[in-house]
C-alpha cells in the first residue's frame, strides 16, 4: 500500500482516484481473481480470511480515518460519473465498521471494477454470494471483526483502529446516522456562567437522473435495500395504481421484503393530518433511524413525505425516488420538507433532504401535458437565473418537450430529443441543488431559485392558477423590471418571453389589470425577506442572476401596464394553456386556503405569513371600493365570481332548473372515476360546519373499534344528525331501522324522537348485535331502542302480515335486498312517513363488477319510474333517497 496510517487524517488530497486504483491493484497481487477464497461457498469459510488480507485491512481502516465530507477531498474527484461513484463509495466506505456486510462487499466491487473489469467481475461474483446470505448480507463489519467472538487476528487490526477513532473520530465507529456529521466548539468563562458556542452540521447526500429504475436489471435500489432485507416505502397513491406492481415485482426479483405504505397526494392532503398518519404508519412498521424510507412520488409526496421522515426519530434517512418534473429538479432533492396547516401553504416544516435522490423519466409518461408544462416552469427558473447552456437547450426543445413528455413519449430512445430532454432535467437539477444546498437553512434570502415567486404568491391562488403559470407570469415580469434596470438587453427579455410562451405558458393573465394583490405579495415577501425585497430576476445576461431590492408602488403599476401591452403580443395574447387549476381537473386552490376544519380566526397569524408560509390572499385585501351598498357589492361579485358556475350543469344552474325531459332509464350506472361523491375537504368541511356527535357516538366509535368491526358501516356524525333532525322535524313517534350494525342510526333516531318514541332496528348479524345491544345500554336514550336480532328479510314481511306502522323507514342493510324492504314499507309506512334508503348513489363509488352497485342502480331508477311515490337523491355522505307516498 502507499499510505500512512498515522498520517491519513491530516492528509485529504491522499483520498483521490489513485488511492482507490492503488487499492485495487494492491488487493488483486494478494488475493487473486482465481483465488479460491473468492470462490468459496458458502462465503462465510472465507470472510474472516478476506478481512485479514493487508492490502483490505488497510484500506479500510485508511478510509475510516478520511474526513470524508471534505470539500478538498470531493475535489479530488474529476467529474466524470464514474469518478462520482468513487467519491459516494469513499463516503459509505468511511462507516465500514458500521455497514452490512453484504453491502460493504456490494461498494468494494464496484470500486475495484472500476479499475479492473475482469477481477471485479470475480470480486463481484464473491459479493453476491454475500449480499444473498441470510446470515452475512445483514451482518455488521463490526460483528465479523471486533465484536467478543471475533477472530484474535481480525480483533488486533481492526480492535486498534476502533481505539483510534474512539478517541479522535467517534461518529466513524458509532455513529447515529452515517449522512450527518457535526461539529461545534465551546469557550466558557472561567466560572462557567457564560458561553459562547458555535455548532455546525455537515450533510452527504447523492442526486441522480436514472433510467428504468424499476426494471430489475437496475441495482440502484437494491443496493439501498438488499442489505437490509426490506423496503418500507411511503407512496403516493396514483403512483402506486400506475406503478404499484412494477414496484412490487421489482423488490420481489431481488427477494426484499417490500412494505408500502400508500397516501393520497392531492394539493389538499398536504397537511399535518396526513404527515402524522405517515409517522404512525412508520412506528406501526418499526422503522428504526438508521432505516432508509423509500418515498415516491410528486411534489406533494416530496414535501409531506420527506416532513414526515424529519420528524420521525427526529431525522430518518430517506430515498427519495422522484415521479413528477416537478420533484424531480426541485422538491424532491430539496432539503425544505413541508406541510400545509392552518390555512397557510407550507407553514410547518423541516430542512431535512434525502440521502438519495432518484429521477427517472420514465415516470413522466404518464404525466399530464398540462403538468408537464407547469413543471417546465420551474426549469426555466434555473435557465434564466443560473445556467444560460440550460435555457440554449430550451430554446431548442421548445414545445417538444410538452409533446414528448420529455422524450419518453412517441419518440425513440437514443432520438435528439430523448438526449436533449436527459441534459434538460440533468441542467436543472445541478442549478437547483447548487443554490439551495450552499443555504440549507434559508440563512441569507439571495436565492435564484426563488425568480418568478415574488409577486406570485399575491395572485396565484386568488386566479385558480397553476403553480407553473403564476411563477411564468412572475418571470416574464421580473425579465421586464430586469430590462428595465438596463441589466438585461431587449433581446434577452424577449428571448425570455419566448422560451414560455412557446410551452404554452401564460406570459399574462386578468388579475394583473389590479396591482393590489401583486403589492401586498410584494409587502409581505418583504417582511418574510428579513426587511428586504431581494427579488431574484436576471443580471448581466441570461444565466445569471441579480437581487432587485426597490419597487415602489408607483413604478409597479405603471410598468405592470407596460409589461401586459408587449405581452398581448406574443401567441394567445400572452394567455397560457390550461393554466388554471380546473382546467387540468384540478380544484380551485382558493378553496384549499379556506380548509375552514384547519383554519384559525384572521388577524391571529398575521406574523405566521409574514415568516413562514406563502401567504394566503386576504379575503379583506380584495379590491372592493369603499363606500358601495351591500347590495351592489353582492351583485358585482355574482357577476364576476359566480356567473361562470351557471353554465356548468351543477344543480343550482339554470339549466338544470328549466329542464322537464325526464332521463330515459340506463342498463348501467354511468362510469364515475372516484371513489367518493365529494371534492377532497368538501365532507371534512361539512363535518367541521355540523353539530358534534355526543358521547353516546363516541362511545359507538370505540366499541366498534374494539370489536374490530368495520368503522366504515356506521353512518357517522354528519348522517347521524341528518337521520336525528329529520325525526325531529317530523316529530316522528316510531321509526324502523333495517340494518343495526353496532346501533348509530338507530341511536341518531333515538336522539331525535320524544320520550315516548320507539325506535325498532333488526340486524342479523349476532358480533354486531352485542356492541349495539352494550351501546344502547348505556347510552342517554337507548331505552328508546328495541333490537330485533333476526333476518330482516323475514322480519319486514311478518310486520306487514300483524300490520304495524311507522313515520319514518331506514334502509341501510343488505343492498340487494332494498326493492323487497321497500315494496314492504310502502306497506308499513303512515299516510305520509318517510322512506330514507342509505348509500343510495353507490352505484357510483363502487366498483365496476361489484354486483351490489348494479342492483342499486336498479333500485333507484325503478322507484324514479313508480307513480306511487315522489322522491329525492340527496347527496348527504353515500347518498340518502328521500320517498314519500303520494
Ligand atoms: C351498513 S350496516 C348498518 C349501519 C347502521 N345503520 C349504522 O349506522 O351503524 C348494515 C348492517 O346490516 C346487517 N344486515 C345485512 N343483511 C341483513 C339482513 N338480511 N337482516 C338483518 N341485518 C342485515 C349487516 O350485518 C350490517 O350490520
Amino acid at each position: 500500500m502507499h499510505i500512512t496510517l498515522e498520517a491519513t487524517a491530516q492528509r485529504n488530497s491522499l483520498f483521490s482516484i489513485e488511492f482507490f486504483r492503488n487499492f485495487t491493484s494492491d488487493l488483486k497481487k494478494a488475493l487473486p481473481g482465481s483465488s479460491s477464497l473468492l470462490k468459496s461457498t458458502p462465503p462465510s469459510h472465507a470472510l474472516v480470511d478476506i478481512f485479514g488480507i493487508e492490502p483490505l485491512h488497510k484500506f479500510l481502516v485508511a478510509i475510516s480515518r478520511a474526513d470524508a465530507f471534505n470539500g478538498e477531498v470531493a475535489a479530488g474527484f474529476a467529474q466524470t460519473k464514474d469518478d462520482l461513484s468513487l467519491l459516494r463509495s469513499l463516503k459509505l466506505l468511511k462507516y465500514c465498521y458500521n455497514l452490512p456486510c453484504g453491502q460493504l462487499f456490494n461498494v468494494l466491487s464496484s470500486v475495484i471494477s472500476k479499475f479492473d473489469a475482469e477481477y471485479g467481475a470475480s470480486f463481484a461474483a464473491f459479493a453476491g454470494k454475500v449480499l444473498d446470505d441470510e446470515t452475512l448480507g445483514p451482518l455488521f463489519m463490526k460483528h465479523v471483526t471486533i465484536a467478543k467472538d471475533s477472530s484474535p487476528a481480525l480483533k488486533e487490526i481492526y480492535g486498534a483502529n476502533a481505539d483510534y477513532l474512539l478517541d479522535n473520530d467517534p461518529h466513524a465507529l458509532y455513529p447515529t446516522s452515517i449522512y450527518r456529521q457535526c461539529k461545534g466548539h465551546v469557550t466558557s468563562s472561567d466560572d462557567s456562567r457564560v458561553i459562547e458556542s458555535v455548532m455546525g452540521t455537515t450533510i452527504t447526500t447523492t442526486i441522480e437522473i436514472v433510467r428504468d429504475v424499476l426494471s430489475p436489471s437496475n441495482t440502484q435500489l437494491r443496493d439501498v435495500y438488499k442489505p437490509l432485507k426490506r423496503c418500507v416505502a411511503v407512496v403516493d397513491e396514483r403512483l402506486d395504481r400506475l406503478y404499484g406492481s412494477a414496484m412490487d415485482e421489482y423488490f420481489a426479483a431481488h427477494e426484499i421484503s417490500f412494505e408500502k405504505l400508500v397516501y393520497r397526494c392531492m394539493e389538499v392532503d398536504k397537511d399535518i393530518s396526513t404527515v402524522e398518519k405517515i409517522l404512525v404508519d412508520l412506528k406501526g412498521k418499526r422503522v428504526s433511524r438508521n432505516e432508509p424510507v423509500l418515498v415516491v412520488g410528486g411534489g406533494v409526496m416530496a414535501d409531506i413525505g420527506g416532513f414526515a421522515c424529519a420528524l420521525y426519530h427526529r431525522n430518518t434517512p430517506y430515498v427519495m425516488l422522484c415521479t413528477s418534473i416537478v420533484s424531480g429538479i426541485d422538491a424532491g432533492p430539496s432539503p425544505r420538507t413541508c406541510c400545509d396547516g392552518l390555512g397557510y401553504k407550507n407553514v410547518f416544516g423541516a430542512y431535512h433532504p434525502p440521502i438519495l435522490t432518484l429521477t427517472d423519466r420514465q415516470f413522466f409518461k404518464t404525466l399530464e401535458p398540462g403538468w408537464i408544462r407547469h413543471g417546465i416552469a420551474e426549469i426555466i427558473k434555473m435557465a434564466v437565473t443560473k445556467d444560460a447552456t440550460l435555457f440554449t437547450a430550451l430554446e431548442t426543445a421548445g414545445n417538444r418537450l410538452v409533446e414528448t413528455k420529455f422524450g419518453v413519449d412517441q419518440c425513440g430512445r437514443g432520438s435528439d430529443i430523448d438526449v436533449l430532454s436527459e441534459s434538460i432535467i440533468a441542467k436543472a437539477m445541478d442549478g437547483y441543488v447548487r443554490s439551495e444546498y450552499g443555504n440549507l437553512w434559508e440563512t441569507h434570502q439571495c436565492r435564484p431559485h426563488a425568480y418568478g415567486h415574488t409577486w406570485s404568491p399575491g395572485f396565484e391562488l386568488q386566479a385558480g392558477l397553476l403553480h407553473g403559470h403564476a411563477v411564468s407570469i412572475g418571470m416574464g415580469y421580473g425579465a421586464y423590471l430586469s430590462f428595465l434596470e438596463g441589466w438585461i438587453t431587449e433581446s434577452e427579455f424577449h428571448r425570455i418571453l419566448k422560451v414560455m410562451s412557446a410551452v404554452g405558458l401564460s406570459l399574462r393573465h386578468d388579475i394583473l389589470e389590479n396591482p393590489d394583490s401583486l403589492w401586498s405579495s410584494q409587502v409581505k415577501m418583504t417582511e418574510k425577506r428579513g426587511g428586504n425585497l431581494c427579488a431574484p430576476i436576471p443580471r448581466g445576461a441570461i444565466g445569471k442572476c441579480g437581487y432587485l431590492n426597490t419597487l415602489t408602488r408607483e413604478r409597479m403599476e405603471s410598468t405592470l401596464i407596460e409589461y401586459q401591452i408587449i405581452a398581448k403580443k406574443y401567441p394567445r395574447e400572452g394567455f397560457g394553456i390550461e393554466p388554471h387549476c380546473r382546467d387540468v381537473g384540478l380544484e380551485d386552490p382558493s378553496t384549499v386556503k379556506q380548509h375552514a376544519a384547519h383554519a384559525v380566526p384572521k388577524g391571529s397569524l398575521e406574523t405566521d405569513a409574514a415568516t413562514s408560509g406563502n401567504p394566503v390572499a386576504d379575503p379583506s385585501d380584495s379590491n372592493g371600493e369603499k363606500g358601495r351598498s351591500n347590495i351592489e357589492e353582492y351583485n358585482q361579485w355574482i357577476s364576476e365570481k359566480q356567473v361562470s358556475r351557471n353554465e356548468g350543469e351543477t344543480s343550482s344552474s339554470l339549466n338544470s332548473v328549466l329542464s322537464t325531459a325526464t332521463e330515459s332509464d340506463t342498463l348501467q350506472p354511468p362510469a364515475f372515476e372516484h371513489s367518493t361523491l365529494f371534492f377532497p375537504g368538501a365532507e371534512e368541511y361539512a363535518n367541521a360546519m355540523t353539530s358534534r356527535p355526543t358521547a353516546d357516538f363516541v362511545n359507538i366509535a370505540d366499541e366498534t373499534k374494539a370489536a374490530k368491526l368495520f368503522a366504515p358501516c356506521m353512518v357517522g356524525p354528519i348522517e347521524g344528525q341528518f337521520l336525528k333532525m329529520i325525526a325531529q322535524i317530523k316529530n316522528a313517534k316510531r321509526i324502523l331501522d333495517i340494518g343495526t350494525f353496532t346501533g348509530y342510526s338507530a341511536l341518531a333516531f333515538a336522539d331525535g324522537i320524544s320520550s315516548i318514541g320507539e325506535v325498532v332496528t333488526i340486524e342479523a348479524d349476532n358480533s354486531a348485535a352485542v356492541v349495539a345491544r352494550k351501546c344502547f345500554k348505556s347510552a342517554q336514550n337507548g331505552y328508546k331502542v328495541k333490537l330485533l336480532e333476526t333476518d330482516a328479510r323475514k322480519a319486514v314481511t311478518d310486520m306487514v302480515r300483524t300490520g304495524e306502522q311507522f313515520d319514518i323507514i331506514f334502509l341501510d342493510a343488505d343492498k340487494t335486498n332494498y326493492k323487497h324492504y321497500y315494496e314492504a314499507a310502502l306497506n308499513l309506512l303512515d299516510e305520509d312517513g318517510l322512506i330514507m334508503a342509505d348509500n343510495a348513489l353507490c352505484s357510483l363509488v363502487y366498483e365496476e363488477n361489484d354486483p351490489v352497485r348494479q342492483s342499486l342502480h336498479e333500485f333507484a331508477q325503478f322507484v324514479r319510474n313508480d307513480k306511487r311515490v315522489e322522491q329525492v337523491m340527496l347527496t348527504v355522505r353515500e347518498g340518502v333517497l328521500l320517498v314519500r307516498k303520494v
